[in-house]
C-alpha cells in the first residue's frame, strides 16, 4: 500500500504537485493520469524519496522509503528506462543492485527469464533499444519481489508484444495482491489495464476513482443525430427542454433517443443518423483535464 498525504513540491515558483492525497492499494492496478508536466514523476519521486516534498509525507506500507531496512523488499520503481550504468553488462547490473540488498543470484537469472532479456543479459544497456532498456528496469524493480511496484510510462517505446506483455505482468502482479502504481499516456493502455485511476493536472489530483466510476461519470448521455432538416429540428428539441449543439448533424443532450425519433416524426423531419457513442476513458480524461494542459497545441486555423 502507498499512501501519500497533502504532499507538495515546489521548484522555485512552480508548483509541481498540489497537496496531492490518494492511496494506491494492493491487489489493484492504479493508473496515474496527467498531462505533461502535470506532477506525475515528481510524485513517484517523492514516494521513492529521490525529492524531497516542501511539506506531506509518502508512506510505503505504513514508512517513508527511507525507513525500510529492505527497501527493494517493500518497493520496486521503474522511473527511468535510461538510468544504468553505460560500462555494464545488463546482468552485472542487475547483479550489483541484487548484491548490495542482500538479494540471491537465482534471482537474477529469474527477473532477467521473466522481463524477456536472459539472451541479452552479457550485453551493455548503452546499445539497448528504448523496449530493451525499459525491460532491464522492470527486472530491476522487480528483483527484491516487491510488495509495491512504481512504474513511470513503462510502455513507452514498447512494441506491440511488449505493451501486451506489460499489461499482463500489470495484471498479474495485482493478482498477487501487489499495489501497482502505472503511468502511461496511453489511455486504450490504461482502460486495459488499470482498475483504478488517479488524475493529476497543475500539481492537483483531479480525480481518484475507480476506472468504471470515472468513465461513466463523463458521460453525459449526450445523442449525435442528423436528419433531412437540422434546423428545424433543433429548434424543435430545443422546445422540448433539451440542449442542442451543431456537430455535422445535432449533438442533443437531455432526452433519450426514443423521444428524439418521436419528436422528429411529429415535425415530419427524417432522422438520417442516431448514434449514442459510449464513452471512453479517453473521452473522459479529455473533458476533466481539458483546462490543465500546459502545453497546449494550437489548432491550424487559428495560426496566424
Ligand atoms: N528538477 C526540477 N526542477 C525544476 N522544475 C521541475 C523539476 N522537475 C519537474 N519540474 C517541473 O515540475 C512540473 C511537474 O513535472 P513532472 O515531470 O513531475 O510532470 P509529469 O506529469 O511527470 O510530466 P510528463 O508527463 O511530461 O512526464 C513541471 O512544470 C516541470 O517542469
Amino acid at each position: 500500500m502507498i499512501e501519500v498525504a497533502s504532499l507538495s513540491k515546489s521548484y522555485g515558483s512552480v508548483r509541481a504537485v498540489d497537496d496531492a492525497s490518494f492511496t494506491v492499494r494492493p491487489g489493484v492496478v492504479t493508473g496515474f493520469l496527467g498531462p505533461n508536466g502535470a506532477g506525475k514523476s515528481t510524485t513517484m519521486r517523492m514516494i521513492m524519496g529521490l525529492d524531497r516534498p516542501t511539506s506531506g509525507t509518502a508512506l510505503i506500507c505504513g514508512r517513508p522509503i527511507a525507513e525500510h531496512r529492505a527497501p527493494l523488499a517493500v518497493v520496486g520503481a521503474h522511473l527511468d528506462p535510461r538510468s544504468f550504468t553505460p560500462g555494464r553488462s545488463a546482468r552485472s547490473h542487475l547483479s550489483a543492485v541484487a548484491a548490495s540488498n542482500g538479494i540471491s543470484r537465482r534471482r537474477v537469472d529469474e527477473v532477467l527469464e521473466l522481463t524477456g532479456i536472459a539472451s541479452v543479459a552479457r550485453k551493455r544497456p548503452k546499445g539497448f533499444s528504448l523496449g530493451m532498456s525499459q525491460r532491464l528496469g522492470l527486472a530491476t524493480a522487480l528483483l527484491g519481489d516487491p510488495a509495491t511496484l512504481l512504474l513511470d510510462e513503462p510502455v513507452n517505446g514498447l512494441d506491440v508484444d511488449g505493451v501486451r506483455w506489460i499489461r499482463e505482468l500489470a495484471r498479474s502482479l495485482a493478482a498477487e495482491g501487489r499495489a501497482v502504481l502505472l503511468s502511461s499516456h496511453l489511455m486504450s493502455e490504461v482502460e486495459q489495464t488499470a482498475d483504478h485511476v488517479v488524475v493529476i493536472g497543475r500539481g492537483r489530483i483531479l480525480a481518484d476513482k475507480p476506472l468504471s466510476e470515472f468513465v461513466s461519470a463523463s458521460d453525459d448521455g449526450a445523442v449525435e443525430i442528423a436528419s433531412t432538416d437540422d434546423a428545424r429540428l433543433a429548434q424543435v428539441l430545443a422546445n422540448a427542454g433539451a440542449s442542442v449543439a451543431p456537430l455535422g448533424g445535432i449533438a442533443v443532450s437531455g432526452l433519450p433517443a426514443s423521444r428524439i425519433g418521436q419528436l422528429a416524426a411529429d415535425a415530419g423531419v427524417a432522422l438520417t443518423r442516431v448514434h449514442e457513442p459510449s464513452r471512453s476513458l479517453e473521452d473522459a480524461y479529455l473533458a476533466l483535464t481539458r483546462d490543465e494542459v500546459q502545453y497546449q497545441s494550437t489548432p491550424k486555423e487559428s495560426v496566424k
